[in-house]
């Protein structure tokens, strides 16, 4: 959700002009009205200055106190603010955590050296144009 978040950008119109300050310049600008601005989700989620060696693994990024050492904007898989982005927020999550669950109490995952390896694929959410090849045995 981190490193290959489903929604990897999300888009929104401008109704109204929107004025901008660069932060380390103070320079201003109008961002006008009609314009589609997009947020890149991906990007955010693997921009160096948020997160320490980015596209490193690992789940301890998201221990409580970990997470208060970030921006609370830093990691937005299901977009966030006043709307709170994605009604179906708790539901996804519980639904991964049960199938992961599941999955890894009676299964064995690894990948195979010779599989491809997954090209990412931007579309409405991303996906892989090489197929995503994991290899499963029961135990
Ligand atoms: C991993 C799974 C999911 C991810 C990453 C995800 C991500 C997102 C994101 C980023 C948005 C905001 C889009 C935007 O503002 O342009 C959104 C909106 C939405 N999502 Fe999800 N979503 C997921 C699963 C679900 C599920 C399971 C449901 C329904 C059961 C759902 C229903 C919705 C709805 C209805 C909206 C629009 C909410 C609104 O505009 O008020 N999503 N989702």
């Amino acid at each position: 959700m981190r490193l290959k978040p489903p929604v990897h950008a999300i888009g929104r119109d401008l109704e109204e002009p929107l004025k901008i300050k660069e932060k380390v310049s103070g320079h201003e600008s109008i961002i006008p009205t009609g314009t589609n601005l997009v947020t890149n989700i991906i990007a955010l989620h693997n921009h160096v200055k948020l997160w320490q060696n980015p596209k490193v693994f690992d789940p301890e990024r998201f221990t409580k106190e970990n997470i208060a050492k970030r921006p609370a904007f830093a990691y937005v898989p299901f977009s966030a603010g006043s709307r709170d982005g994605c009604i179906g927020q708790n539901f996804a999550m519980n639904e991964m955590k049960i199938c992961l669950a599941q999955v890894i109490r009676n299964l064995r995952l690894y990948i195979d050296g010779d599989s491809p390896v997954p090209k990412m694929h931007p579309m409405l959410v991303l996906q892989s144009k090489s197929g995503i090849f994991i290899k499963f045995e029961k135990i």
